[in-house]
C-alpha cells in the first residue's frame, strides 16, 4: 500500500522526499491515510504541550522497559498470546459499550496473556494515552503501544506512558523512517514490533536490521477484509529467510477460534494478536481459556 503524507510542519524534520507529498486539501484514499492525516496535526500539538526536549527528560525518569519480546519466546507449544484493550475500531466501529480498560487487562492476566497491547489512538479507536498509563499501573505484563507512529516523538511519548514495546507500521513508514524508528525504539530499552500485510512489505521489512518481530496483519486495511491466509501465504514463502534470522512472527487480527490459532501457529506464527473475539465476551479469561484449550 502506499501511504501519500501531508507536508509537515516547517520545523519537523521529517523524511518526507521518501513520501507522495500532496496538497492539503485532497481527500484521503483509505483509512491508514485519513488516519496519518489526523496523526499529523495531533502529534503538532502534543509538542506544543510538551516540546520534544522536555519529553526526553520525563524519559530519563521513566522506569526502565519490561522485555517484550522475551515474554514472546516462553512460547512453544502454544502461540503467546498478546491480548488487545480496544473499545472501537475503524471496521467494526464500537466493540465493547461498557469499556473499562483495567478490568480488561487485569482479567487478561488472569487468563493467561504474555503481554497485552493497548490502543492509544483518540479518534480513531477511542482509545488513549490514559488508557495506557493507568494499565501500566495496574499490570506487571509487558505492554505495547498500538499507535500510528509517524514521528519519533510519539515513540518517547509512548515509552513516558509504560509503553515496552510500539507498533511500526511498514504502510505508512518509509525504510529510511522504519530504520531510524527501530534504532530509537531499540535504544529506548523497548521491543519494536513491525507490522505488514503484503509480501512487498515483509521483503522491506526482512532488509532492515534490527527487526526480530514482525506482526503480519490479517486485515487489509484498504478495504477492512480479513484472511487468515495472509500470515500462512507469506510465511510458506519467506519461512526460512525468518528462521535463519530468528524473527518471531505474530499473527494479528481475525482471529476467533482455536481452530484459527491451529492455523496460523502451524504455518509459522509464534504469537498472536487478539483484539475484537476477547473483549467482546463478559468474562476475558474465560474467553482466553477457550481458545487456547485445545492446542
Ligand atoms: O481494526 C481495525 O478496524 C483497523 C482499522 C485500521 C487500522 C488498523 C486496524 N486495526 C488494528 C489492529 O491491528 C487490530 O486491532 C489487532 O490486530 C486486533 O485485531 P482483532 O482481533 O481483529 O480485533
Amino acid at each position: 500500500m502506499q501511504i501519500r503524507r501531508r507536508p509537515p510542519n516547517p520545523t519537523v524534520n521529517v523524511d518526507t522526499l521518501a513520501y507522495k507529498v500532496i496538497v492539503p486539501d485532497e481527500q484521503p484514499q483509505n483509512i491508514l491515510e485519513e488516519i496519518v492525516w489526523h496523526k499529523e496535526t495531533e502529534v503538532d500539538l502534543m509538542r506544543e504541550r510538551l516540546p520534544l526536549i522536555e519529553l526526553q527528560k520525563k524519559v530519563r525518569e521513566t522506569a526502565p522497559a519490561k522485555d517484550f519480546f522475551g515474554a514472546l519466546k516462553t512460547g512453544k507449544t502454544k502461540p503467546a498470546l498478546i491480548a488487545e484493550v480496544k473499545k472501537a475500531s475503524p471496521s467494526k466501529g464500537i466493540i465493547k459499550e461498557d469499556f473499562d480498560p483495567v478490568a480488561i487487562a487485569l482479567s487478561y492476566v488472569q487468563g493467561g496473556a504474555s503481554c497485552l497491547s493497548v490502543l492509544t489512538d483518540e479518534k480513531f479507536f477511542l482509545g488513549s494515552f490514559d488508557n495506557l498509563f493507568l494499565v501500566r499501573q495496574a499490570v506487571d505484563l509487558p505492554l505495547l503501544c498500538k499507535e500510528f507512529i509517524i514521528y519519533p516523538y510519539q515513540i518517547y511519548y509512548a515509552r513516558t506512558k509504560g509503553a515496552d514495546a510500539v507498533l511500526l507500521i511498514a504502510a505508512i513508514l518509509s525504510d529510511q523512517d522504519l530504520s531510524y524508528f527501530v534504532k530509537i525504539v531499540k535504544s529506548l530499552g523497548m521491543t519494536p514490533l513491525v507490522e505488514v500485510h503484503t509480501l512487498e512489505e515483509l521483503d522491506r521489512v526482512l532488509g532492515i536490521s534490527g527487526v526480530n518481530l514482525i506482526g503480519i496483519n490479517n486485515r487489509n486495511l484498504e478495504d477492512f477484509s480479513v484472511d487468515l491466509q495472509t500470515t500462512c501465504q507469506l510465511l510458506e514463502k519467506r519461512k526460512t529467510e525468518i528462521e535463519q534470522k530468528e524473527i518471531l512472527i505474530v499473527s494479528e487480527s481475525g482471529l476467533y477460534s482455536s481452530s484459527d490459532l491451529q492455523l496460523v501457529q502451524q504455518a509459522g506464527a509464534s504469537a498472536v494478536l487478539i483484539g475484537e473475539s476477547l473483549i467482546k465476551q463478559n468474562n476475558p479469561a474465560e474467553a482466553i481459556a477457550l481458545l487456547f484449550k485445545e492446542l
